[in-house]
């Protein structure tokens, strides 16, 4: 297949354009490199890409002279759409970023995609924050997702909508996935267990919200080789899109999946695991959790995608976070004279 892999240079999607560059798939990246946290992170994983020969292409999504160039020299089969504004609570600071990217940056791809010969097939990345405030757990794709908690979680909502329309008039086959807390090497600092790691090494206080009555806050933390399976698998099963050109010719498949782990994890429990292997104690200040956006707990149902592509997630937190540990030592140089084995 040959695929576009939109935010190429993000956390997911270096490591899903690596893959696929690895198993035999042609692979173009864009990304617009934006500072939503340290471009120069972005700029090493574009690197490591370049060093397996896989080019990303400094652009933005709204764009669409660029994208229609890029359709005109590769008839993509499959585009995977990572590129978003991403993080839940940044939304409160910035939520023009979540317009421009999740909903503006969308539509402009939809509609050259749309108009490809041939079309491509699209999957791209909902959220697990769609589910809100659901109480019933473990979350369904068929549980209700219209009290969205925060405005990044009604971006990716409406997503799901806007790309259902695209599906329906113009036969594109879309498939959403709703990931779940993702972390691995090459991962995001804005992310708890980034930033957390980075605080206790250097000393400085980590924040560990709580929920209401001291109830510790839980995450379905999904490590990222597990999720690029998903991803991977998305694509090989994501069928054709069936629209030529602009006219709607039979049903082309909409699809939802969670891509969870298989319980969720507190965030105490995922500081004790640091502190064991970073060796360091953290200095916490534990707060109530502000009305910033953030749900008490997320778990997913992952039974759809297991039997869609046999999506079934193996690494568990302790062993997935010693991995991102291992590679945060290495990419910042940090000697600590603790091994971490
Ligand atoms: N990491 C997670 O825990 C998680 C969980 C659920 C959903 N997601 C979704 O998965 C996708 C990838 O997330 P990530 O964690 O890799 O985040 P990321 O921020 O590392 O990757 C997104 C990339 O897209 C790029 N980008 C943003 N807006 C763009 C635009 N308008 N044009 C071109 N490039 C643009 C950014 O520069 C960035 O490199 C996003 O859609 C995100 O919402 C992530
Ligand atoms: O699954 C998703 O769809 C989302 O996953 C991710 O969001 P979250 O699950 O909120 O991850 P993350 O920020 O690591 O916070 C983890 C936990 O630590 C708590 N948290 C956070 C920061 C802090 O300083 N203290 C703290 O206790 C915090 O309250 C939470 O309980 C993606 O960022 C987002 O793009 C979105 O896609």
């Amino acid at each position: 297949m040959s695929v576009l892999v939109t935010g190429a240079a993000g956390f997911v999607g270096s490591h899903v354009s690596l893959a696929l560059k690895k198993r035999g798939d042609g692979v173009v990246g864009i990304d617009n490199f934006n500072s939503y946290y340290d471009p120069s992170l972005k700029k090493a994983r574009k690197s490591m890409l370049a060093e397996h020969g896989v080019f990303v292409v400094a652009g933005d999504i709204n764009d669409g002279k660029l994208l229609a160039k890029l359709f005109d020299v590769v008839a993509f089969t499959h585009v995977m759409h990572l590129a978003a504004q991403a993080g839940v609570r940044y939304a409160m600071e910035n939520p023009h970023s979540y317009v421009h990217s999740n909903i503006a940056g969308l539509v402009t791809l939809l509609e050259i995609c749309k108009s490809a010969n041939p079309q491509p097939a699209v999957v791209w990345a909902s959220s697990s924050s769609v589910y809100g405030l659901n109480e019933k757990s473990p979350f369904s794709e068929s549980d209700r997702t219209d009290q969205p908690a925060s405005l990044y979680a009604a971006t990716k909502k409406a997503g799901e909508e806007i790309t259902h329309t695209y599906n329906h008039i113009y036969g594109l086959s879309i498939t959403g996935l709703r990931f779940f807390t993702v972390y691995g090497p090459w991962g995001r600092p804005d992310m708890a267990y980034f930033s957390f790691t980075r605080n206790i090494l250097q000393g400085k206080p980590i924040t560990v919200y709580r929920g209401k009555n001291r109830v510790d806050l839980a995450r379905d933390f999904t490590y990222i080789d597990d999720v690029v399976k998903g991803c991977l698998g998305s694509l090989d099963t994501s069928g054709k899109s069936t629209g030529s050109g602009g006219k709607k010719s039979g049903p082309a498949p909409y699809r939802i999946f969670n891509l969870g782990n298989t319980s969720p994890v507190t965030v105490p429990a995922l500081v004790s695991i640091l502190e064991r292997h970073l060796k360091v104690k953290a200095k916490k200040n534990v707060v109530e959790m502000p009305g910033n956006g953030d749900v008490p707990f997320t778990h997913a149902n992952i039974s759809m995608a297991r039997r869609e592509f046999g999506y079934k997630p193996t690494t568990d937190l302790q062993t997935g976070l010693k991995k991102f540990v291992k590679w945060y030592l290495s990419y910042y140089g940090y000697n600590h004279g603790k091994a971490v084995n």
